[in-house]
Order: C-alpha cells, then sequence, then structure tokens
C-alpha cells in the first residue's frame, strides 16, 4: 500500500513553559523529583503520518530545523515505533514534522513532536490505544511528553509524566524571549547539582502562591508567583540570561522566569497590547534578537487538519 493524502492524519502539539518548577535531589535512577506546574502555550509542531507498505521515513520542515536529528533517535521515530509494537502493526509510515518550536529552548518541543506522533500513528494506523495506554507510552518517551498529550495547564509530578489537571481560570499572554543557542537539559540538572551539593534538599513542591494565583485568575499575582529552581544553573551556564530578565521587568513585564532547563526567558504581560510594546522594547534594547508572542492555555495533541499542499 502506498500513502496518499486521504490516509493522512495530522496532529498539532503545543509548547510549553513551567510556571513553577520545583526540583528535588538526584535520584538512584538518574533523575530528579519534580513538582511542576505546566502551561502549554501558542506555539506549535505539526506532525502529519501518511501510511506507508512498510519503514519509517522522515522529513522535517519549518522555522526551527537546527539541532533535530534525523536518526533513529529522533522521539518521532521513536513514537512511531512504541504505537507499531504496542499495536502489532506491520505498515510503516512516512513522517513529516513541521517545527515552529524552537530547539533545545527549555519548551519541550520534542516533547511535543513525540505526543503528536503518538496520537498520529495510532489514528492513521488505527491500532486504537485507549488515552492510558498513550500517557504510558509517552512516559517511556521523556519526562515532558505526556503533558503535551493533556495540555492546558497542568501539574507535574515524579519527574514530571503524572498529570493532574489544575484548577486555572483566565488566559494569559506571553512574550518569549529566544536564544540562538539552546540549553541541554542534562547539563541544566548537573549544574543544578553542582550549585547546591552538600544542601538537604526539601521534597520539592509547587508553590502555593502560584496556585491561588491561577484559581482566582490574576495575572500580576501569576507574575510575581513565577519560580524556578533550575533558573540559578541555567544563569550560571549563561550569564547573559539573568540580564534578559532584568531588562524585561525593567521594561514592564508582570514577571518572568527561564522556562525549565532555560535558555528561553518567559515574560507575562497584561495583554495583547502590552506584548508588544515588551516585544518592541526588547527587541530595540539589543538585549535578544528574537521573540515571540504566546498566549496559554492550549489544547494538548490533538487531530487537526491537514497542512495546505503548495
Ligand atoms: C527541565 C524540564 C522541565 O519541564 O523540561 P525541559 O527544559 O527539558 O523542556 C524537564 O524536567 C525535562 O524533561 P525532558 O526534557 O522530557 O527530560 P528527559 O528527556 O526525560 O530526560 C533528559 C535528562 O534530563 C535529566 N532529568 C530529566 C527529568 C528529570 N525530572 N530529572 C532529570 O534529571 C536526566 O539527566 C535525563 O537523562
Ligand atoms: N523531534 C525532535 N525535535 C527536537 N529535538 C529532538 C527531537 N527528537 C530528539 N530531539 C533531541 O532533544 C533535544 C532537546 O530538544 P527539545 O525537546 O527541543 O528541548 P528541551 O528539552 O530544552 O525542551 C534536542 O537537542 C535533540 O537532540
Amino acid at each position: 500500500m502506498s500513502g496518499d493524502r486521504t490516509d493522512s492524519v495530522s496532529v498539532r502539539a503545543p509548547a510549553k513553559i513551567n510556571l513553577d518548577l520545583s526540583v528535588g535531589a538526584l535520584g538512584d535512577d538518574g533523575f530528579h523529583p519534580v513538582s511542576t506546574v505546566y502551561h502549554a502555550v501558542s506555539v506549535f509542531d505539526d506532525v502529519t503520518v501518511t501510511p506507508t507498505g512498510g519503514g519509517l521515513e522522515l522529513e522535517v520542515t519549518g522555522e526551527h530545523t537546527d539541532g533535530v536529528p534525523l536518526t533513529p533517535d529522533n522521539l518521532v521515530l521513536r513514537a512511531a515505533q512504541l504505537v507499531a509494537r504496542r499495536g502489532g502493526v506491520q505498515a510503516g509510515a512516512r513522517i513529516l514534522l513541521h517545527k515552529g518550536i524552537p530547539v533545545a529552548a527549555g519548551m519541550a518541543g520534542g516533547s511535543a513532536d513525540a505526543a503528536a506522533a503518538l496520537v498520529a500513528c495510532d489514528a492513521a494506523w488505527r491500532t486504537g490505544l485507549d488515552r492510558a495506554e498513550l500517557l504510558e507510552l509517552a512516559a517511556q518517551l521523556g519526562a515532558d511528553v505526556a503533558f503535551a498529550l493533556v495540555g492546558g495547564t497542568a501539574i507535574g509530578a515524579g519527574r514530571g509524566e503524572q498529570i493532574t489537571p489544575a484548577l486555572a481560570r483566565g488566559q494569559y499572554h506571553w512574550v518569549l524571549a529566544l536564544s540562538e543557542d539552546g540549553l541541554s537539559t542534562p547539563a541544566v540538572y548537573a549544574e543544578f547539582d553542582r550549585l547546591t551539593a552538600g544542601r538537604a534538599l526539601a521534597e520539592p513542591r509547587v508553590g502555593d502562591e502560584v496556585m491561588q494565583a491561577l484559581r482566582s485568575g490574576d495575572c500580576v499575582a501569576l507574575g510575581k508567583a513565577l519560580r524556578n529552581d533550575l533558573q540559578p544553573a541555567a544563569f550560571s551556564l549563561r550569564p547573559d540570561l539573568s540580564d534578559l530578565l532584568e531588562v524585561g521587568l525593567e521594561y514592564g513585564a508582570l514577571g518572568g522566569v527561564v522556562s525549565g532547563s532555560g535558555p528561553t526567558l518567559a515574560f507575562l504581560v497584561r495583554d495583547h497590547e502590552h506584548a508588544l510594546d515588551l516585544s518592541v522594547a526588547l527587541t530595540a534594547s539589543g538585549a535578544c534578537e528574537v521573540v515571540k508572542r504566546a498566549h496559554g492555555p492550549v489544547h494538548g495533541a490533538r487531530v487537526g487538519d491537514l497542512p495546505r499542499l503548495t
């Protein structure tokens, strides 16, 4: 069978930022226990799967392709393989990955791709996996993949893969200050270990302030409550990010925080107009080359329209 567009399934998955990221001490499994508030924002990757007679082919297009591996360890291919194995599928697929999420930015782009590929392969191959099975496969692919399936605003526990939806009101507007060079997640966790060596770390716990701000939909309170235990480690590896945070706050952001392991800085603003003002100010200051505006929360990975053929 050779695939055509009538067989194709396209799935869109969102980037995330962490509104709060509390990190505990490195465990024997090589991971840190975390308690985090994930928030899905309107920056997306799209995965289109067309069934074929056999084998997996991957093509990557879009704004952010540098640093995306085309090797079997690409999370899209690993996700497709997990679905094929769980669903007992012999068929193959041609997979198009369109990247709008910056790579190695602390925005979980690879995890979004994995989540999109799980949903798209399941639909294209009609393997009929249920939600629990998809979440189980997601956890095998990375700590952030389960959240990319669920989306919205949610608490992540364990390594981040145990997801509970958070009680959250309102839409929030963000200005994302991007960096040309990414930061490696393992390197930032290793720097966190170095900076906290010899200290007894408390069990990770999401702050009451952030949860209260989300419950009441209060963006000013949320701006003050943003927090990330990995931020000192990201600043230690990239001291320019600390200056950039100061610039954003001086220019009137309600709050700002490094997203996940960085280097993206997420600035909270009041509304669309405020986002435009801050974007212009950050760019004009020379402190940051590329900014993106986004809002959240948005949905998790779900089947959408096929991209237009050109
Ligand atoms: C820091 C966070 C915050 O949401 O996001 P990113 O900045 O990567 O987007 C996550 O904890 C990243 O999750 P993710 O990027 O999925 O990590 P994984 O692929 O599962 O793990 C990559 C490596 O990071 C370290 N790691 C990851 C998660 C965790 N809770 N503790 C860890 O120590 C381990 O060294 C692991 O081998
Ligand atoms: N489909 C994918 N898209 C992006 N990166 C991927 C993908 N598959 C594997 N990777 C690897 O994951 C690393 C982390 O990328 P990403 O998920 O974008 O960032 P972060 O972990 O900072 O949120 C990349 O440097 C790359 O080596």
